[in-house]
Parts: structure tokens; C-alpha cells; sequence
């Protein structure tokens, strides 16, 4: 009885919402077509009164009122539109959480929780609240009982009497269930149950509360989460944007000021609907190559990621990579490259007197004195422009005597029959260029031929390098890299450091307008990274996602944080762990647990499936007629996103060749490195060639790892001979 009282109450509001949001649609709509022809005549007067051609000071105020007047009805026409449109989005599902608080002092109050906002703009009835409002914080924080919340104007307290979860689809209300009585979330096992897209999904209906602190995060200037496989990093990060765009907007934060730092450019793409979804426009996403390629253009390339990952995985010097991989990336080389940028500053720029024809500029003395004069901490290259600057501005009056000296000689000279003037610029051009040519030798600095000079000269290299244990092989690594500097070939690592060296040198940032910046597989940078994030994004605030254990090319260590919080200097700053995975169900989870390389317990979630398998074939040609039998029997079973892993690429060919007919109507098959499948997820996984010569050490076992934590719902190794003993 109470029960039906109860249903007929909830779709009577969800009836009242809905009514609400087609009125205010209705409503919203004939606004936005009167504000668009209001807003394009004022852009049509404005052009009539000659916007075109402001000449007069007076006519520039007057066309300043236009430009505020129509700035102001863009606005207002922006700001509508973007209403309607929230609204138009609400109208299948307007909310989907409810909870009831009564505020100390305060009668009761039922609020609604929702993607938006949904209120009557004449009686300031709230019918449902955004997700990102401050009240809405407690829907995610707080069981039945005791809670507060911190609004604009201080700690809220109070008590939630009730707190309950809708599934709404296309305007009618399926189903609903009061989470205080509820044992499991059956609503996130409902929706981590279903299949995986091929771009990620927004997870605002169910986020947890170890997640929701993550995202309403306001406090720290640098906030460090490692979590697990599948622990919701991304989907925070992406979250957390859209909090902090919704409750920063009034600071004038916009999706400008956003940059997420992605492992790799596709990952741009699997993310690319979460933001619009939240109602927010997207991002730039970058990777490290990007920024590379923002401060070298089209002059230098470097490496890819990936080709790195590839090299350390397919090539017999992996241990050689690994090592300089990981020396270029330390403290312990970027102290010397401090060093080296310091003797550069001192001694390593050989200053020469300087000549315009015969006489005498400026004497070398006087260049170094000039260039050492730095009370206002320019760059080095900033200083050697103004020096290049005061030279070319003390030729000039040298140029002009010359320029007529040059004409009157023509004219005198009776054999001269061309045109005076343009010969006499001609020949002070020649000069001009050889002047040049002369001082840039010392006042331009290649940072390619910076670091190519250091690798090369094993001396100078040994001055810097003392008191820092080198790793053993330096003398080939050196030359190694002097070799591909050399021609312009530049390693993934190698552009990290080119790209610390030009921000060291050149003292640019390209984005010091950025506010906020999201570095996800924390895991994979280095000391070195996190100085260059330091340089480019130097008034940025971080949150910064990893997982020790998906490291590919280090060992796993829990210490790889330790020195971000060092180099980036927070005011304030946090380190949370979050152990619980969503992604696998409990049999994966716990199979990949035994592959993590790590004494943190990851906890799975409860939501159980098959057990992993473990195929042993006699012949290659038996594992892949059983992988192809597994595949045709996880599309039967409805999975869509299929994923074939191996180690290399080269693998991967080898298997794209040979499965390139099994592409099912149903679902998608992937194959790929596991290397390039990080950060994603595909319904079910299979992993080729799991034999014990394949994966041998603790990389190898990283690699597995990741493998195994792609997976949703199914997941199988195969194998020939014996199997990696990673896995038993
Ligand atoms: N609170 C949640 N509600 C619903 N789904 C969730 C929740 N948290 C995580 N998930 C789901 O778990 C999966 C893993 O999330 P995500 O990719 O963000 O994790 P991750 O920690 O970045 O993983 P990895 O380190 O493996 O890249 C996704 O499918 C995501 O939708």
C-alpha cells in the first residue's frame, strides 16, 4: 500500500519535471529566435554604420556601445540556447538520484539529482539539482543519517532521512530502489555488467564516494591519485573537468584552460564523448609529442612513445634502452644538465670583438659584460637577442654612411653604367649579411647542437657528470645519441630532454594560460617530464592519475611519486590511493591481481563472471584455430568489443593477416601490442602466445598485467609449450 503511494508520488514529480522542461523548452525556444534577430541587427546596424571604417575617434565610441550591446546579447543568446539544449537532453531521463535533508533548523527538502539544473526562474523552485552543485555533493558522500556539505556560505548540517536511485528511460520511470536498504550497488552492477563502447562512457549516475573526493577536489593545487587497473582514473579526470568548469566558471575558467596530457593521440578520440555529454565542450587533449612539436614546428620531429615501447619490447639491447631511457629521464641528469647550462651561461659561448667593415663594435669584453648583466633573470637566449639587437642598432647609422658613400663612388665612377642606388643596396645587404653571419655565430643557439655538443665532447660530459653514478655503458649511449642527433633523428627520451634544454634556454611558456592540467598514466614520465610540465604550465594546478604497476619500460616502484610533489611545488598538495577496481569482474580481477607486481591489495568489485582460461595448443596452427573458435563464441555470446593482445607489433601483423576475415557483424575485433591497448577496454580479451618464452621477466610481467586488466567480462591466454609461469 505504502509502496503504490510511494510509486505514484515518484511519477507524479517525474510527470511535473518533464511538464516543466517541455514548457521551458517551448519557452526557451521562441526566446532564442527573438534573441537571434535581435542579436543579428545589431550586427547589421553595426556594419551600416560603418564598423568598416572607423576613422574618427568619436565614431570609435559610439561602434564601442554596438560592440558591448552585441557582446552582451551573445551572451545572453549563448546562454539560452545552451538551456534549451540541457533541457532538450534532460527530457528522457531528468534525474537520477534523489535524496531527502533536513537541515538543523530547517524543514525538509526533497532533492533531486540530475545531469542539470532544472529550476523555475519565477518561483526558485530547484526540481533538480546539477551533479556539481555543492547539495549534490552529498548524494555520492553520505548513507541515510548524519550529514553535511560546505556551500558557498559555510558548512551546511543536517541529517539525510533518504536517499534513493532511479532508472528512467524516455521519460518513464523503470524502476527505483532507497540505497540505504540496498546491500550492493545493484545499479553500478548493472551498468559495469553491460557491454564496453568504442568511446568511453560518463559514470555520473554511480560514482563512488573514494571518487567523488577526487572530483570535487578544490583544496590542492597538485593532487596525485594512484589507483588500480580500472580504478575510474580517466573517467575522474574527465569528471573532475566538468566540476571544476561548472563550479569555476564564475572565476572565468573555461575549457581553454584545460589540458589533458594523454599517453597517446588516440586516446583523445576513445574520450572525446564524455565532456559533451556533460554537458561541456572538450579539451585539448595533447601528448608529449605535441607540446615537442608546439616549440620545435616542422624543424625537428621526435620519436613516438610507442616506437620507444616497441624498441625496449622487440629489440636484444632492451637492457641498453631501458638504462638510458631512464638515466635521460633523471634528477641525477638533469642536475647535469644544469651544470651544462650553467657553464654555457659562463664559458661556453665564446664571445668575438665585433667588426662592421674595419671598425670596431663592440670588443668581446664588453659582449660578455652585457650578456652577464641579467638583473632581470632573462634567458639566455633572451639576452643574447638583446645583445644581437644593441648591435644591429649600432651598425645602422654605419650603414647609412656606408650606403652613401657607396652612391657617390658609382656616380664619380664614369665606367658604372647601371643603376647607382640599387647597387650600392646590394653591396650594403652583402655587408650586412657578412656582419650577420659573424655575430650569430655566438648570439643564436641551436638546442639541437647544444645537446649533440655534450654527447659528444666525453670530457665536458665527465666535468658535469661528477659525484652522480653513471649508468655502466655511458661512452655508447653518448655516442649513440651524438650519432642520431646528428641527423636529426630524436628519440622519444632524447625529446624530453631537447625540450627541457629549449625551455631552460629560450625561458618561452606557450601556455601559461593554462589553468588546469590533467596528466593521466602518470606512470610512464619521468623526473624530466614533470620539470618541462613545471616550465610550460607554470600557472597550472595538476591532477596528476597513475598506476605504478602499468609501467612498462621501469620496474615497478611505489616511489615514482616522491619527487613530483618536489619538482612541481604545490602550496598544497594530496596523494590518494584508490585500491577498489570497477572495470573487470571479480574472477579477472582477482586472476590479475596475482600478475601486479605489488603488495597493494586491489579489491574487485563484486561482480562475478567466467574464470580466466588457460589454452594450451600443440601447434600454432591449433592456437589459432582455438583462438578463432573462443572469438566466434564471445561474439555469439553478445560481446562486442573483442581484443586479440599480443607483445609486438610485428605480432600484431602477423595476426591482423591472419584474422582479417573474422570481423563479426555483431562486434569489433581488435588486435594490437598490448602496449598500445593501455588505458583502454574491450568487452573480452585474448591474449596470444602466453608461453614461457614469451613472457620471462618482471617486464614481461607488467605486460600480462595490463593484458589482463583490459578485460570486462571474459578473458583467455593461449599458448604452445609450456605455459608463462607468470600466469599459474
Ligand atoms: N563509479 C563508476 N561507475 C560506473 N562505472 C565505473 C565507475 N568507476 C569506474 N567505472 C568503469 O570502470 C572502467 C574503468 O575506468 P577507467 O578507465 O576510468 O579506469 P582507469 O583507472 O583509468 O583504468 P586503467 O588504469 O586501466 O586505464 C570504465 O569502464 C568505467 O566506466
Amino acid at each position: 500500500m505504502l509502496d503504490s503511494i510511494i510509486l505514484e508520488q515518484e511519477k507524479a514529480y517525474l510527470k511535473q519535471t518533464i511538464d516543466f522542461l517541455k514548457q521551458e523548452i517551448h519557452k526557451g525556444l521562441e526566446g532564442v529566435d527573438k534573441q537571434k534577430a535581435t542579436l543579428l541587427g545589431i550586427r547589421k546596424e553595426m556594419w551600416e554604420e560603418g564598423m568598416h571604417a572607423i576613422d574618427e575617434f568619436d565614431q570609435a565610441i559610439d561602434m564601442s556601445q554596438y560592440v558591448n550591446m552585441e557582446a552582451i546579447e551573445t551572451s545572453q543568446y549563448k546562454h539560452q540556447l545552451e538551456k534549451v539544449m540541457n533541457y532538450q537532453k534532460m527530457l528522457p531521463a531528468p534525474y537520477f538520484g534523489r535524496f531527502d535533508f533536513k537541515e538543523d533548523g530547517e524543514s525538509e527538502e526533497k532533492v533531486y539529482i540530475g545531469y542539470h539544473n532544472a529550476m523555475n526562474d519565477d518561483t526558485y523552485e530547484v526540481l533538480v539539482y546539477d551533479w556539481r552543485t555543492p547539495i549534490a555533493g552529498l548524494f555520492y558522500n553520505h548513507e541515510v543519517g548524519p550529514a553535511s556539505y560546505v556551500a558557498p556560505c559555510g558548512e551546511i548540517e543536517g541529517e539525510m532521512l533518504l536517499k534513493r536511485q532511479y532508472e528512467v528511460e524516455k521519460g518513464k520511470l523503470k524502476f527505483f530502489f532507497d540505497s540505504s536498504i540496498a546491500i550492493t550497488d545493484d545499479m553500478l552492477k548493472q551498468t559495469l555488467g553491460q557491454n564496453t563502447s568504442r568511446q568511453m562512457r560518463n559514470i555520473v549516475e554511480t560514482i563512488q564516494k573514494e571518487q567523488n573526493r577526487i572530483i570535487r577536489d578544490e583544496e590542492n593545487d597538485v593532487l596525485i591519485v594512484q589507483g588500480a587497473a580500472g580504478s575510474g582514473k580517466t573517467s575522474i579526470a574527465l569528471h573532475r573537468i566538468a566540476f571544476l568548469l561548472y563550479n569555476q566558471r564564475e572565476k572565468g575558467l573555461t575549457n581553454k584552460d584545460v589540458m589533458i596530457l594523454s599517453p597517446n593521440s588516440l586516446f583523445g578520440d576513445y574520450i572525446a564523448e564524455v565532456l559533451p555529454e556533460l554537458g561541456e565542450q572538450n579539451v585539448e587533449c595533447a601528448t608529449l609529442e605535441d607540446l615537442f612539436e608546439a616549440y620545435f614546428g616542422n624543424y625537428l620531429r621526435m620519436g613516438k612513445k610507442h616506437s620507444q615501447l616497441e624498441a625496449i619490447i622487440s629489440s636484444k639491447n632492451r637492457d641498453r634502452i631501458r638504462a638510458s631511457i631512464a638515466f635521460k629521464g633523471s634528477e641525477a641528469f638533469m642536475t647535469m644538465l644544469e651544470r651544462y647550462i650553467e657553464w654555457i651561461e659562463k664559458e661556453g659561448i665564446i664571445f668575438k670583438d665585433v667588426y662592421y667593415r674595419e671598425e670596431k663594435i663592440m670588443g668581446a669584453k664588453e659582449l660578455k659584460t652585457q650578456f652577464l648583466d641579467n638583473q632581470i633573470n632573462m634567458s639566455i637566449i633572451k639576452r643574447l637577442k638583446r645583445i644581437e639587437k644593441i648591435l644591429l642598432e649600432r651598425i645602422k647609422p654605419l650603414e647609412k654612411a656606408y650606403y652613401k658613400e657607396l652612391v657617390d663612388k658609382l656616380e664619380n665612377d664614369s665606367k658604372f653604367a647601371h643603376d647607382e642606388q640599387e647597387e650600392a643596396r646590394r653591396l650594403v645587404q652583402e655587408e650586412y649579411d657578412c656582419f650577420m653571419s659573424t655575430i650569430t655565430r655566438f648570439t643564436r643557439v641551436n638546442v639541437l647542437k647544444v645537446y649533440e655538443r655534450l654527447m659528444r665532447k666525453q670530457k665536458l660530459f665527465n666535468q658535469f657528470a661528477e659525484g652522480i653514478v653513471l649508468p655502466e655503458g655511458i661512452e655508447g649511449m653518448m655516442k649513440h645519441t651524438a650519432k642520431c642527433l646528428e641527423q636529426k633523428q630524436v628519440a622519444y627520451e632524447d625529446g624530453a630532454v631537447l625540450l627541457y634544454l629549449k625551455l631552460r634556454l629560450e625561458g618561452e611558456s606557450l601556455y601559461a594560460s593554462i589553468k588546469q592540467v590533467l596528466i593521466d598514466e602518470a606512470q610512464d614520465y619521468y623526473p624530466i617530464h614533470y620539470k618541462i610540465f613545471k616550465m610550460i604550465f607554470r600557472n597550472g594546478q595538476y591532477t596528476i592519475l597513475g598506476d605504478y604497476c602499468q609501467a612498462i619500460e621501469k620496474p615497478i616502484q611505489a616511489s615514482i611519486y616522491d619527487g613530483i610533489m618536489e619538482i612541481l611545488k604545490p602550496r598544497k598538495g594530496l596523494q590518494i590511493d584508490l585500491l577498489k577496481s570497477y572495470r573487470s569482474t571479480y574472477e579477472i580481477c582477482e586472476f590479475a591481481g596475482k600478475l601486479r607486481g605489488s603488495t597493494q591489495q586491489v579489491i574487485p568489485f563484486e561482480r562475478h563472471g567466467e574464470a580466466p582460461r588457460l589454452i594450451e595448443a600443440s601447434s600454432e596452427q591449433a592456437l589459432i584455430s582455438d583462438m578463432k573458435q573462443t572469438l566466434a563464441c564471445y561474439f555469439e555470446e553478445g560481446y562486442k568489443h573483442i581484443a586479440i593482445l599480443c607483445k609486438t607489433r610485428k605480432e600484431a601483423h602477423y595476426l591482423q593477416e591472419i584474422f582479417k576475415d573474422e570481423e563479426n557483424k555483431n562486434g569489433k575485433l581488435i588486435i594490437s601490442p598490448i602496449f598500445e591497448a593501455k588505458g583502454l577496454e574491450y568487452d573480452a580479451v585474448m591474449v596470444y602466445q602466453s608461453n614461457k618464452d614469451h613472457y620471462c621477466n618482471n617486464f614481461d610481467k607488467q605486460l600480462l598485467y595490463i593484458a589482463a586488466t583490459r578485460a570486462l567480462h571474459r578473458l583467455s591466454f593461449y599458448y604452445t609449450g609450456e605455459v608463462s609461469s607468470y600466469l599459474i
